[in-house]
């Protein structure tokens, strides 16, 4: 019998919890202990679990969140906590680790792993750039809920004969920009990967209105930032307690440089933390599934520092050092692709 940890860190995603369901189910049948860590490394720093059984993961596969809490405390920053860390894996007689996050909790993952904690990754974020796996919980739901909100900020810009914009999230990598851009029929798609030229979007708005389009929709990544020497400044930015730039608010910056530029009416809509909540669509939820199941299994083999990944239908182990050595960045063919429908 082993007594195996399971924790959600950095920010929440829906899916996390058909993950932890998918988790304990496969340890149960391994005839396993489950430990329920709160709040990321937090829990494991202050010792802060509860046990899981099947009661606990029953009626949450379509629930959004984590029933574990999150949060993006760092284990490896002081001595003092690494220690308080390994004595909870003591006290508590864990024998594996299951870490689900985005490539902040799998890059502390690989830290432990190192220093000798056994623990494996699961991929989660919303972001969709933890490398080597093509996607990560969450981001399929995140997608959906964006080309919903496109599709209806679409026939209210039609109607008005306005430009809307719509802020999403996407930090470092415009993944869900790129897609829900593409699955709405955007007119313009900003992402970080592509810094972004304003005289030429508000040409390419421009021309929309000359031939008869008196509408527009602009999707635009939270992240995206403007052309060195296109005339667009960005304002000084706030850090958060997690040294994080604050971000939010690049849609309204880009409203008044177009109003000022196309003499057009634009209206802006920050999707923020709606992206994070709610049901894990039917993708999320299999992949959640699939994920969880196989990494209890690479406990089993005590195949550690390593992390589940989707490489074309499989769900296959990689190793933890190859998914966080670099962000995963948007697909720039893609990005190409979509390019053919701006203007
Ligand atoms: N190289 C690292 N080693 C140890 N800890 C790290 C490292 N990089 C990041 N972290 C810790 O992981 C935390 C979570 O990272 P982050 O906030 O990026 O969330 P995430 O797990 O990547 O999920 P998401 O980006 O989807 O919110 C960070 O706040 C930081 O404390
Ligand atoms: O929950 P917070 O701290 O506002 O985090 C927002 C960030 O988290 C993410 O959603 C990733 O989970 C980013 O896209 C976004 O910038
Ligand atoms: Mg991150």
């Amino acid at each position: 019998m082993k007594t195996i940890g399971v924790l959600t860190g950095g920010g929440d995603c829906p899916g996390l919890n058909a993950a932890i369901r998918a988790v304990v189910k496969q340890a149960i049948i391994y005839d396993w202990e489950v430990i329920g860590i709160r709040n990321g490394w937090k829990g494991l720093i202050e010792g802060d679990v509860e046990p899981l059984t099947h009661y606990s993961v029953s009626g949450i596969l379509s629930k959004g969140g984590t029933i574990l809490g999150t949060s993006r405390v760092n284990p490896t920053k002081n001595i003092e906590d690494l220690q308080r860390l390994r004595d909870n894996i003591k006290k508590y007689g864990i024998s594996g680790i299951i870490a689900c996050g985005g490539e902040g909790t799998l890059s502390a993952a690989l830290a432990l792993y190192r220093r000798g904690i056994p623990v494996v990754g699961i991929p989660k974020t919303i972001d969709n750039d933890v490398s080597c796996t093509s996607k990560t919980i969450g981001f399929d739901t995140a997608v959906t809920i964006a080309t919903d909100a496109i599709d209806r900020l679409h026939t209210t810009a039609e109607s008005h004969h306005r430009v809307i914009i719509i802020e999403v999230m996407g930090r470092h990598v415009g993944w869900i920009a790129m897609a829900a851009g593409i699955a709405g029929g955007a007119n313009e798609i900003l992402i970080p990967e592509v810094p972004f030229d304003i005289e030429e979007i508000c040409e390419n708005l421009k021309q929309r209105y000359d031939h008869g389009k008196a509408y527009s929709t602009v999707v635009v990544a939270e992240g995206a930032i403007p052309k060195e020497g296109t005339g667009f400044r960005m304002p000084e930015q706030e850090i958060d307690e997690y040294g994080h730039v604050k971000l939010g608010g690049i849609g309204y910056l880009l409203k008044d440089e177009i109003e000022k530029r196309v003499g057009v009416d634009v209206r802006v809509t920050i999707l923020g933390h709606i992206q994070r909540g709610g049901s894990p669509t039917p993708f999320d939820r299999i992949l959640a599934t699939r994920m969880g199941i196989t990494a209890v299994k690479l406990l089993k083999d005590e195949d550690y520092g390593k992390m589940v990944a989707l490489r074309g239908s499989k769900i296959l182990p990689v190793k933890l050092e190859d998914a966080v050595a670099k962000l995963k960045t948007v697909d720039l063919d893609l990005f190409d692709l979509a390019k053919t429908f701006f203007g």
